[in-house]
């Protein structure tokens, strides 16, 4: 089978079993564009329409992304959505959540470390030179950011070491992004997340789009779940930053507009059919 229609099978297994159909979705750079300040980073209003949609209409639809979960529910605009009241959030690679049904946040606390850790980054950004990256605290997790920087890619080659070092002596791990590279702990990413999930729900086919390299993970927990006899459709927002995504995808679109159409498609598709029965 060649791979437009292989992908074009894993697409009808979706429409024809949609109720036991899970959505996973990333949100920076998948649901939301990417911009200089992550605080104004909020999701593209069409595409939380079109997943209001379908969250009338699939099993479940999950965000599982890197940011804290309340920092997710906010820029996202969730809460209180009509359509979205069975929405659940993963935030921090799935360390936290927030289910739409009950407006409740379960947050475990912060690890220890992450404040000694916090300390060192200033003077350790001062010695390298790049004083002025704006760092992100994220309670368990801390982001260094060099896209507002001069040389955006120079200054991620020059702190990557030194701060793969640091997250090292403080038993962390960096998580590398699109000019960001995040020191948080190991044990859980998005994979582990989903695959949570997906058992959670019992969902038979599951749907995972994403952007960058923190959704990798996830990506090859589908390539497993199909292994195991479910159905599994890859789905890459991409754009000139990475490309890692896009040759595992069965579908590739153009950033979170190209999500967001995408998004509206499938819920046009799933409307046809309930309505024709
Ligand atoms: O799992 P995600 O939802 O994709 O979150 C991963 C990281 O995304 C954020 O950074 C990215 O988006 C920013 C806003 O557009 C952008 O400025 C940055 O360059 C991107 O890498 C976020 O700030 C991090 O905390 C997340 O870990």
């Amino acid at each position: 089978m060649t791979s437009d229609a292989l992908a074009q099978t894993r697409l009808q297994a979706v429409l024809e079993h949609p109720g036991e159909t899970l959505v996973g979705i990333d949100f920076d750079g998948t649901l939301a564009p990417i911009v200089a300040d992550p605080e104004q980073a909020h999701a593209d209003p069409r595409a939380v329409a079109a997943l209001a949609r379908l969250g009338n209409l699939l099993g479940t639809v999950a965000i599982v992304t890197g940011r804290p979960a309340r920092t997710a529910v906010r820029l996202g605009g969730f809460r209180g959505v009509p359509g979205l009241g069975h929405l659940v959030v993963l935030g921090q690679y799935g360390v936290e959540r927030w289910d739409a049904a009950t407006d409740e946040f379960v947050i475990p606390p912060d690890p220890g470390q992450v404040a000694a850790l916090e300390q060192e980054i200033p003077p350790l950004l001062d010695r390298l030179g790049q004083g002025a990256a704006h760092v992100e605290h994220k309670g368990r997790a801390v982001v260094v950011h060099t896209r507002q920087l001069p040389d955006p890619d120079a200054s991620y080659a020059a702190l990557s070491g030194p701060l793969n070092d640091l997250a090292e002596r403080h038993e962390m791990v960096v998580e590398p992004g699109k000019n960001v590279l995040e020191i948080r702990s190991p044990g859980i990413d998005k994979g582990v997340a989903l695959r949570a999930i997906v058992e959670e729900t019992g969902a038979r086919q599951v749907v995972f789009v994403g952007d960058d390299l923190g959704d990798l993970p996830a990506f090859r927990l589908v390539e497993q779940l199909r292994r195991e006899g479910r159905g599994g459709l890859l789905v890459c927002s991409a754009s000139h930053e990475e490309d890692a995504l896009s040759v595992l995808a069965d579908v590739v679109v153009e950033g979170p507009s190209g999500v967001a159409t995408w998004l509206e498609q499938l819920a046009d598709a799933l409307e046809t059919r309930r309505d024709a029965r």
